[in-house]
């Protein structure tokens, strides 16, 4: 199969973009995980498929695939990469986009300045929901790994998020605390990890060790969830700058049942083909 792509990323947070409207896709998990990976592939954090979509509302279909080969609900840094996308390509001319994912329907907007602002929903706080496991709903959890006990938030951006808070989150212990929380047995579909250092009521710092990946250089849903956790602890003020290690994403909400929004640059690399 010949496959044309783009090379994208948001912050950082690396993409290979495949139209799947004017090409026909055979993807499964191995050939995912064969696009993505870094030294015999074309290398990325997650490979999105844009495709035609279910319901007359929508503009397009959006799907995303980690790069360990798994399809999961959400990616706020392969939205904005997404709306550009389908722009480059020609799939459409319009600046606003209704967008179907597995998590729901998502609101794109390109920005005179090139940026992409998403509304990514509201964010779902419900541990069955989540899906954790814990008896009733609380803004923070212990939660136990090899017999040390941390404080967790826990949310969906659609797909599933834990937050740390950390002193300094250039000492967090992403490697090694990331791969225990994202595989614990609390979290059925395994959570993306974020490591959070507040600085002040409109600035943060995040890492994130991502489900299906590891530490990327950006998470767009990893911030939201972030700005979730501090604004429900009322640690920040609705509009928050979140640095992460790629770079700054601006990420706003009013709070509970309002959607997040979430603004950001998004960059085309190169197009190629490739023969899987
Ligand atoms: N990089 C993404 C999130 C991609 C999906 C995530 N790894 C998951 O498994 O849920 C983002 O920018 O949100």
């Amino acid at each position: 199969m010949r496959l044309k792509f783009s090379k994208m990323h948001g912050l950082g947070n690396d993409f290979v973009m495949l139209d799947g409207i004017s090409q026909r896709l055979k993807l499964s998990p191995e050939k995912i995980r064969q696009l993505a990976d870094r030294h015999t592939g074309v290398g990325c954090d997650q490979v999105l498929v844009v495709e035609s979509p279910r319901t007359p509302d929508a503009d397009f279909r959006y799907r995303i695939y980690n790069a360990d080969g798994g399809e999961v609900e959400n990616c706020g840094n392969g939205a904005r990469c997404f709306a550009r996308f389908v722009r480059e390509r020609r799939l459409t001319g319009k600046k606003q986009l209704l967008v179907e994912t597995a998590a729901g329907m998502l609101q794109l907007n390109l920005l005179d300045d090139d940026r992409v602002s998403v509304d990514m929903g509201a964010p779902v706080l419900e541990p069955q929901q989540i899906p954790f496991a814990a008896d009733i709903r609380a803004e923070t959890y212990p939660l136990e790994v090899d017999g040390e006990v941390f404080t967790i938030s826990a949310v969906s951006m659609g797909n599933p998020h834990a937050v740390l808070l950390v002193d300094d989150v250039d000492a967090a212990p992403v490697e090694e605390l990331g791969p225990k929380v994202e595989h614990h047995q609390r979290f059925p579909q395994r959570v993306n990890v974020g490591f959070l250092q507040i600085e002040s009521r409109a600035r943060a710092r995040l890492r994130v060790f991502e489900r299906g990946v590891g530490e990327t250089r950006a998470c767009g849903t990893g911030a939201c969830a972030a700005m979730v956790v501090a604004r429900l602890r009322d640690l920040v003020d609705d509009s928050l700058e979140i640095q992460l290690p790629g770079g700054i994403l601006t990420i706003h909400w009013s709070g509970p049942g309002q959607p997040v929004t979430m603004t950001g640059p998004a960059t085309t690399v190169y197009h190629g083909q490739i023969v899987l």
